[in-house]
């Protein structure tokens, strides 16, 4: 029978997803793996920096100790490099704290801020009169904001000679949970791969504060619902969603809308349409 679970190991290797990859060697070993990945790729594109958002999040927490040792390294062998974390809030952001946390934890070089807000209501202002209801410019507006993040991340790489990190993992991926074009553009990857559990096997390998291991992912990105996790907006939690992606049993019913996700959002992973 064609169920969606048979569609498990075909997605699971299309997006790299390692079920190996558990227990503390492995996970170590898996940090140093990342941090070569993340080194090679500014030596051979010669840049010299990092640039990174950095929310309070798992993700970006974990990305950005990444960045930060990667630098680190390369520094003691006599290449310049430089990680630039980026707090890019709209006006005041309700978790500010976690965000410094994040920061304390992973102790960047450079740390630049630009309130995305003036930009996101310029832009939106724009758009006054286009027929939304509240909710769909809600929506709109949520992937404005990441959008706008990419535009400042990419701003401050030009002018520092660097590359931006983005922070997709195979769970976010599956979903085509992020905005095309926003969130999702960047030079590097560097959790590539990763189902959710094991972005936070690494933070928490890398001692990153518990509060933040295991913090509840939210795009925050509505304000009709601020800090909305993510797992409403999918109707399927992480658990399923990751026990897909490493092909152990789920029900039919998180399977079926995990597919069904990953086909419609196809677009999002591959190069634009061309003829
Ligand atoms: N079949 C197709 N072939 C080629 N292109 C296609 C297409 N269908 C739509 N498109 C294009 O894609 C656009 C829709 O994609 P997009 O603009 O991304 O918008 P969309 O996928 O509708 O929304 C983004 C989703 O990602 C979530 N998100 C965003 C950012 C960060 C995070 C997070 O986890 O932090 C989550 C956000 O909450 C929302 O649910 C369309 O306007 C159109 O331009
Ligand atoms: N307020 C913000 N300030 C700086 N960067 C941000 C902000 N919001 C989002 N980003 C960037 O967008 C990326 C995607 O957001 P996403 O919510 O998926 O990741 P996260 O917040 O790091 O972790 P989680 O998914 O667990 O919430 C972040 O990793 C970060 O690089
Ligand atoms: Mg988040």
């Amino acid at each position: 029978m064609n169920t969606a679970s048979s569609r498990s190991s075909e997605i699971r290797s299309a997006l790299q997803v390692n079920p190996d990859l558990k227990g503390s060697a492995e996970i170590k070993q898996e940090i140093e793996r990342r941090i070569e990945f993340i080194k090679n790729t500014l030596r051979s594109s010669r840049t010299r920096a990092l640039v990174l958002g950095i929310s309070g999040g798992v993700d970006s927490t974990t990305g950005g100790k990444l960045c930060q040792m990667a630098v680190e390294s390369l520094r003691q062998e006599g290449y310049d490099a430089s990680f630039y974390a980026m707090r890019l809030p709209y006006g005041v952001q309700m978790d500010e704290h976690d965000a410094q946390a994040a920061l304390d934890f992973i102790k960047p070089d450079q740390v630049r801020t630009v309130d995305i807000k003036g930009a996101v209501d310029a832009l939106m202002q724009d758009f006054a009169s286009e027929q939304a209801d509240a909710a769909k410019r809600d929506f709109v507006k949520g992937n404005v904001k990441a959008r706008t993040r990419m535009v400042a991340q990419y701003t401050l790489a030009n002018f520092v000679n660097g590359l931006v990190v983005g922070t997709d993992h195979a769970a976010e991926a599956v979903m085509g949970f992020f905005t095309k074009f926003g969130d999702g553009a960047c030079d590097l990857a560097p959790l590539t791969g990763l189902v959710k559990d094991q972005v936070r096997s690494i933070a928490a390998e890398l001692n990153a504060p518990a509060d933040l291991v295991k913090k509840v992912p939210t795009a925050d990105l509505e304000e009709l619902e601020p800090g909305r996790p993510d797992e409403d907006a999918h109707g399927v939690a992480y658990e399923q969603i990751d026990a897909f992606l490493l092909g152990e049993p789920v029900d039919e019913d998180a399977a079926r809308k995990i597919v069904k996700q990953y086909d419609a959002t196809e677009h999002k992973r591959q190069l634009p349409a061309a003829p």
